[in-house]
């Protein structure tokens, strides 16, 4: 599980005096995953955050976390109000906290921003203290032992345009800064079309494959590698608050599901009549589309190559291995481990930039490691 990563090294930075002015104190409602989270970058910063949830014991474990009190606020001086909770219940709480506080900039982290807006216009709600956003971070877990005062760092982070004054928006623009994320401004529709294809539509296909293996008998099950691990992982996420955020975008969703259909289609009939084409083709456009994801520090991705190397699962193997890698002068792209079921032993892929990939294989060869590919 995605346990509480303490290290100092990526922390939210502390706000300056002008972002300290502009939020504190704040108020966050539902103290789940995102929003405890985000109370602990706050709270990390300096800023006194109000920790407020349906079942006061979130509340509580959150405040444990360092996400902030759950003493309440004095309302008129709330700056800024953060709702974080479910989909289907976020127009309900935000009209609520504008009413609430009536100094305070009210935003909302709901994965999906043209229904909440639209909810909200239809209620007749004045939004010129309202802006909403999404931080484009979060894991398959939930609740706020799984919180992070690192989430957001680096990640990006949509305001959706449309609603709330300027100053309304730069207080926003302070919160992701202050959580370390980048901003991006995108219109409600186009954020919501986005999102569909990088994240809905992907973890309905996680959650598909992930459901077939109900039907795999446990024998079958012992031959699960990496690939399928990899494929799954989101699959682990809420039922409820993923049936409301695929609900609330299922226009977007419908339309680009219908496509994969046509795909699927193109494939069974080209397997039926045993066409090879249509199996290379699929896999060459996937490569395609996995190169078009932007690589690390947002940059293009660049040609990527995997070294898998065996190690003892002993103390010190992996030390040694980096500062062999590191002796080799090469960047560890990325790495990630799997298990020997078997044997005391892992196999650890690590990428690193094609070009290196051949003259590193050798020197690991010649220092006695196992190299798996
Ligand atoms: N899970 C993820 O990775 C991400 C989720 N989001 C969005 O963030 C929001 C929260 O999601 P998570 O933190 O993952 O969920 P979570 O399930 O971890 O936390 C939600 C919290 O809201 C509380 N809550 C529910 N209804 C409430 C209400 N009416 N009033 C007060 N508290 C209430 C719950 O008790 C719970 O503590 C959702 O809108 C989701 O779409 C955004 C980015 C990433
Ligand atoms: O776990 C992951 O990789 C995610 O992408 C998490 C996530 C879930 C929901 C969002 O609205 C945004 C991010």
């Amino acid at each position: 599980m995605a346990g509480r990563d303490l290290s100092p090294i990526r922390a939210p930075q502390p706000a300056s005096e002008r972002q300290y002015a502009e939020l504190d104190p704040v108020v966050v409602i539902g103290t789940g995953l995102v929003g405890a989270s985000i109370g602990c970058a706050l709270s990390a910063a300096g800023i006194q955050v109000h920790l407020r949830d349906r079942y006061r014991s979130h509340a509580l474990v959150a405040a444990g976390l360092g996400a902030g009190t759950v003493s309440s606020a004095q309302n008129s001086a709330v700056k800024l109000v953060v709702v974080a909770v479910p989909p289907d219940a976020v127009p309900e709480v935000v009209e609520r906290a504008l009413a609430r506080y009536r100094h305070a900039v009210v935003t909302d982290v709901a994965s999906v921003k043209k229904p909440v807006m639209d909810a909200l216009r239809e209620a007749g709600v004045d939004l010129s203290r309202y802006v909403g956003s999404h931080p484009m971070a979060g894991s398959q877990y939930s609740g706020p032992l799984t919180a992070s005062p690192h989430l957001f760092v680096d990640r990006r982070w949509v305001i959706a345009d449309g609603s709330g004054s300027a100053q309304a928006v730069r207080r926003v623009e302070a919160l992701v800064a202050l959580c370390g994320a980048r901003l991006i401004h995108l219109a409600p529709a186009d954020h919501d079309r986005a999102v569909a294809e990088v994240s809905h539509v992907p973890q309905i296909m996680s959650s598909l494959t992930a459901a077939r293996l109900r039907e795999v008998p446990p024998p079958d099950l012992l031959l699960a590698g990496q690939g399928v691990r990899d494929v799954t992982r989101v699959a682990g996420s809420d039922p409820t608050l993923w049936g409301q955020i695929i609900a609330a975008n299922r226009t977007e969703i419908l339309t680009q599901l219908r496509a994969i259909r046509a795909d699927l289609d193109q494939l069974l009939e080209g397997l039926g009549t045993n066409d090879p084409q249509a199996v290379t083709g699929l896999i060459a456009a996937g490569r395609e589309g996995v190169s078009a994801l932007p690589g690390k520090h947002g940059h293009p991705g660049s040609a990527l190559d995997t070294v898998v190397v065996e190690i003892p699962d002993a103390p010190g193997a992996l030390a040694r291995l980096f500062a062999e890698i590191q002796a080799q002068g090469v960047n560890i792209e990325d790495l990630s481990i799997e298990h020997d079921l078997a044997k005391p032993a892992g196999y650890l892929s690590v990428a690193v930039e094609a070009g290196h990939a051949e003259a590193l294989r050798a020197a690991m060869t010649a220092s006695g490691w196992e190299l798996r590919s």
